[in-house]
């Protein structure tokens, strides 16, 4: 084949691959006490794969085709597959581990919401959740986010983590306890000031743990992966369940509670408890749509909507623009 003089380019390869958005929703049974998770799997591969690009040697190349295979296994053999960290890094792992040549694997898992219909109120052995024991709805669209890369190239005996988590599409809404004033007036300023309006976003968030050493696995088939005995770089137990958890709890505390001198504001306020409530997380970065909601203008009829603020009670929802906050915030 004519490469038209392209051989005579210096040229550099980045390269990664794999599968996109490998739907998996897998069922564990305790008894009659069911567990279910849905999540949407991307797995890419690095490694000593350039040739597949540069000379068309598909030799070294696990065709996506088995990544999606490897996916779905992992899915009924992981003893990980209820907490998308674990199963993440276990899947990673597993990839690293089995071919020689992969120096790193990097594994997006999106878990959608199946929460359990409090019906019968029945409770799990342990007593901790109550509910339908195997009914389930959707209740909410907001999705937690796992993003990890394990890196093998240190060797395939010192395996490491690097675990991102978050939350995606957390549509919050609060009607009064937000103003916005102060802010620079000149010739292009057409915003009043309010000391009440309504704040409403979509949370996007997400938060670095401290690198993870990863245990090596056990067994040949790389299932025995004994995640319990992970520990940070500093020595601390990983605890992504704990912290998912509380990261929730307080981006919906904070958002309801705090009295909004402006998005930013709010935001810092977020990422701050969660640096605190969280000694493994090592930065958090929250981008915040800032949804308008405009009082609708009805003096032409004869009804005061728009002032003072705290009494409009029609409102037009905005669709776009918004506003876009972000920021991330890290330890000292
Ligand atoms: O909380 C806010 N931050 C801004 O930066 C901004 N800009 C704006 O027009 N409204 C708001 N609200």
């Amino acid at each position: 084949m004519s490469t038209g003089g392209v051989t005579e380019l210096q040229t550099t390869l980045h390269a990664r691959y794999g599968k996109d958005k490998v739907r998996v929703l897998r069922v564990v049974r305790d008894g009659a006490w069911h567990h279910v998770v849905e999540y949407n799997v991307t797995a890419l591969l690095e490694g000593d794969i350039d040739v597949s690009y540069t000379h068309a040697d598909n030799s070294v190349v696990v065709a996506t085709d088995s990544i999606k295979n490897i996916t779905y296994y992992l899915a009924k053999v992981s003893p990980h597959i209820l907490v998308p960290e674990h199963f993440a890094l276990h899947l990673g792992t597993h990839l690293v581990s089995r071919y020689a040549h992969i120096h790193k694997a990097f594994i997006t898992v999106e878990q959608l919401r199946w929460t359990r219909i409090p019906l019968n109120n029945t409770q799990s052995k342990a007593g901790e959740e109550k509910g339908h024991t195997h009914a389930f709805y959707r209740d909410g669209e907001d999705k937690r986010v796992v993003k990890v890369e394990v890196d093998a190239s240190a060797g395939k005996d010192r395996l490491v983590g690097h675990v991102i988590s978050g939350i995606s599409d957390l549509l919050v809404l609060k009607s009064t306890g937000s103003s916005f004033s102060s802010f620079i007036r000149d010739e292009y300023t057409t915003l009043a000031e309010v000391d009440d309006r309504i704040f409403s976003t979509s949370v996007d968030l997400q938060y670095k743990f401290a690198p993870v050493e990863l245990p090596v696995p056990a067994d040949a088939k790389q299932i025995d992966f004994k995640l319990g005995e992970a520990k940070t770089a500093d020595g601390t137990v990983w605890d992504a369940v704990g912290v998912a958890e509380r990261a929730r709890k307080v981006t919906l505390e904070v958002f309801a509670e705090d009295e909004s001198a402006s998005v930013q504001a709010t935001l810092y306020r977020m990422a701050q408890l969660l640096l605190v409530q969280n000694a493994g997380v090592q930065t958090v970065t929250y981008s915040l749509p800032n949804k308008h909601y405009i009082p609708v203008d009805m003096r032409y009829i004869g009804v005061e909507n728009v002032t003072p603020p705290s009494k409009a009670e029609v409102f037009m929802p905005i669709a776009a623009p918004s506003g876009l906050i972000s920021a991330t915030v890290s330890r000292k």
